[in-house]
């Protein structure tokens, strides 16, 4: 049955304060060639991917009641359901400068300080919004209040529910959110070696520590590589394991910001359409390796997306 309905939680939204330059010299001047501040942050991205799509998106999370307006505009825009909890205070700018060599520096800030209160109100309306959704996308950093005890308590009580909770983050909410059973997960490949303890120099050592995480009872592990693609372990129960990978061609990089939040939209989109996991994986991929050529995410041209998906080039992770 198709399902186009989803949440998108963005506990630490930002709004990105992009500039293109030529090159960045550290400690000293830099000159911005083009610069653009847009709403964003991992969940808003998710958002706007999937609505460009043709999601019904509801997105929900913490939002700065001082600097609203830009993400109100934008949720307008995506024809997107506005559920975010407002708080005192003015939603983080994240800058990312972005060298001609498509190399960038990410500087983001911690966010606002959000109340006992507001997680309250927050709770109760991930609560209702979870009568009438399936699908959950969880992802980003955490603001200040709000621990990573709790926030992988509201992943194990959606689990509970039956949910499919998509959740991408970093760090302590990583590791704390694993042990909720979130449906599927997204590290990169430094999130996942930080996450195992070790360094994960070549693709067998990936996998296996993807799947010590899905012994943990997670069905899914998407390790993003960035230019070198996609492993995808899929585990619908213990005797029933598929690896997938998924290489995309040389692209021309813009920016890469972005690119992992598109790759999540991606598997959400395709799950929602019940599509087959190749599909669904070669779609993913093709989005996401598009996504590089443009600063911020969404998708203007999806007859690109598809082109592109015929030349996404599918194997076992070992080869
Ligand atoms: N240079 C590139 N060329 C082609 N595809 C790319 C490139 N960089 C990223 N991608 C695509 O985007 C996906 C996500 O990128 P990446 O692994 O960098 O995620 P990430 O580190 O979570 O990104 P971010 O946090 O910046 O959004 C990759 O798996 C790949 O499909
Ligand atoms: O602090 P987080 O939530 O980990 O990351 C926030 C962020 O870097 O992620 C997005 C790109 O993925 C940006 O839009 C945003 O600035």
């Amino acid at each position: 049955m198709m399902n186009n309905k989803v949440v998108t939680i963005t506990l630490n939204p930002a709004l990105d304060l992009t500039g293109s330059l030529n090159s960045l010299n550290v400690g000293n001047l830099s000159l911005v060639e083009k610069g653009s501040l847009h709403p964003a942050g991992k969940g808003v991205n998710v958002a706007k991917v999937l609505s460009d799509l043709g999601a019904d998106v509801t997105v929900t999370g913490f939002l700065g009641r001082d600097n609203e307006a830009a993400f109100k505009q934008l949720f307008d825009d995506m024809n997107a359901k506005d559920e975010f909890i407002r708080v005192e205070g003015a939603t983080r700018i994240n800058v990312k400068l972005v060298e001609s060599n498509g190399q960038v520096s990410d500087i983001n800030f911690p966010g606002v300080v959000v109340t006992e209160q507001a997680i309250v109100e927050f709770e109760k309306r991930l609560f209702e919004l979870a009568e009438s959704h399936l699908y959950f996308v969880l992802a980003g950093s955490l603001p200040q209040g709000v621990t990573a005890e709790r926030c992988a308590n509201w992943i194990e009580r959606l689990h509970q529910l039956g949910k499919r909770v998509i959740f991408d983050s970093s760090r302590a909410a990583l590791a704390a959110g694993l042990v909720s059973k979130p449906w599927l997960i997204k590290p990169n490949d430094e999130e996942l070696s930080e996450l195992v303890g070790q360094p994960l120099d070549n693709t067998q050592k990936c996998q296996q520590a993807a799947q010590g995480l899905a012994d943990k009872g997670i069905e899914n592990i998407v390790v993003s590589l960035g230019s070198k693609g996609v492993m995808w372990l899929s585990q619908s129960d213990q005797k029933n394991s598929t690896w997938r990978y998924a290489q995309p061609p040389k692209m021309q990089v813009v920016s890469t910001v972005g690119a992992g939040d598109t790759l999540v939209a991606g598997f959400c989109w395709g799950y929602l359409q019940g599509w087959k996991e190749e599909q669904t994986l070669t779609f993913a991929t093709a989005l996401s390796a598009l996504a590089v050529s443009q600063v911020g995410v969404g998708v203007s041209d999806l007859q690109a997306v598809l082109s592109l998906q015929e030349k996404i080039t599918l194997n076992s992770p070992s080869s």
